[in-house]
């Protein structure tokens, strides 16, 4: 496979969730030119699960990759970019899926002792495909032993393995508030309920929530990335949406934030006259890696001599949690080099990445578990 011509093709489709349809013929096809004797797929929704006979098993050893683009307008420059308007593999889930295809093809050709299963999950990003997947009979026929994967970051040198014991990343909540007044005419305020006016003081005082509520040695992000409402200038607006997401290290701190997002909800109600109505969207469960699997995992990168280093917690989040929270395994960052954050508009993965990844992968399904 040329992983670097695979990785440029996914990058030309991003779909957002549960919209991955070209995405999922585009694997169905890469798939569908290997030997098929040893392989079995199902399709699940936009996503697939593609089981490997192993040639003597014991178990079920599963790699799980996420398929799912953002909403992001690209600005890499690259002359194979998106051809989806305004939507960007900015995340790398371009690099994920390539690197579960190289994977995949390397023990079809080379068949291991256990049976393998490749989960291609749709709408990691949001609403959240894990647990949906989970819960089919689909892949419960199919459930894993244990299971594994891996996330692109730039805080890494292209194809260096990062990661720790323990918590990975933070548990997430997304954060949805719409805010109902009464518009009008902008030169009569004294007769509106405006909700830009409330929305822009709710926003303010939120950032006193992570500032003044919680607990400093109580890791919490609270981060609003979106702002939408009223109609013209000069028009009093009646409605103001408000978008945002929460990232915590603790459940408690998280309910604890919630709680405190409702104070603030009622104050401006009480404060504005504009109603306010909340809704926390997904939420999803942190990735905790136990060492029971993540220490053989490092011993088996020091003892192939692939680049590894051991990693802070960080506040991203990830609905493989999910997986991780029923199921033994681990996840791990892989290094693609320097460039602009994950989410960015011009984020430019190193490719030399790729490769590595398929061999890490690989390397462990044969020799590692
Ligand atoms: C690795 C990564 O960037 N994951 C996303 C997960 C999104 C969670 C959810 N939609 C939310 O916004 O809370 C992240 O933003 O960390």
């Amino acid at each position: 496979m040329d992983y670097v011509a695979i990785r440029r093709a996914l990058h030309q489709i991003p779909e957002l969730g549960f919209e991955e349809v070209k995405t999922q013929g585009f694997l169905l096809d890469q798939i569908k030119k290997l030997p098929q004797d040893r392989l079995q797929i199902k399709k699940w929704k936009t996503g697939l699960l593609v089981r490997i006979s192993g040639t003597d098993p014991s178990k079920l050893i599963g790699f799980r990759t996420d398929i799912d683009a953002l909403p992001v307008k690209e600005n890499t420059g690259y002359a194979f970019q998106s051809r989806h308007a305004g939507k960007m593999h900015a995340c790398g889930h371009d690099f994920h899926m390539t690197i579960a295809l190289g994977a995949l093809e390397n023990i079809v050709r080379h068949p291991v002792k256990e049976d393998v299963l490749f989960v291609f999950q749709p709408a990691e990003e949001g609403p959240g495909g894990a647990l949906p997947m989970m819960a089919s009979e689909k892949f419960k026929a199919w459930k894993p032993d244990l299971i594994f994967g891996l996330h692109v970051s730039p805080d890494f040198p292209a194809g260096t393995v990062a990661t720790k014991e323990g918590i990975l990343f933070a548990n997430t909540s997304e954060l949805f508030i719409d805010f109902h007044g009464k518009g009008g005419h902008a030169a009569n305020p004294h007769l509106t309920h405006d909700t830009i006016v409330a929305a822009s003081h709710f926003i303010v005082g939120l950032q006193t929530i992570v500032a003044r509520r919680v607990n400093p040695l109580h890791p919490a992000v609270l981060t609003i990335g979106k702002i939408t409402g009223g109609f013209k200038q000069n028009i009093i607006a009646e409605y103001a949406r408000v978008e945002g997401t929460i990232r915590t290290l603790s459940q408690d701190t998280m309910v604890l934030i919630k709680e405190d997002i409702e104070r603030h909800v009622k104050a401006i109600e009480i404060a504005y006259q504009c109603k306010g109505i909340i809704d926390y969207g997904a939420n999803y469960y942190q990735v905790f890696n136990r060492n029971a699997y993540v220490d053989p995992f490092i011993s088996f990168c020091a003892r192939n001599e692939f680049p590894y280093v051991i990693c802070d917690d960080a506040m991203t989040g990830e609905d493989f949690g999910y997986f991780l929270k029923e199921l033994p395994g681990f996840m791990f960052w892989l290094g693609v080099g320097k460039t602009s954050s994950l989410h960015s508009a011009d984020f430019k993965p190193d490719e030399l990445a790729l490769a590595q990844g398929v061999k890490v992968v690989s390397t462990y399904i044969r020799d590692g578990v």
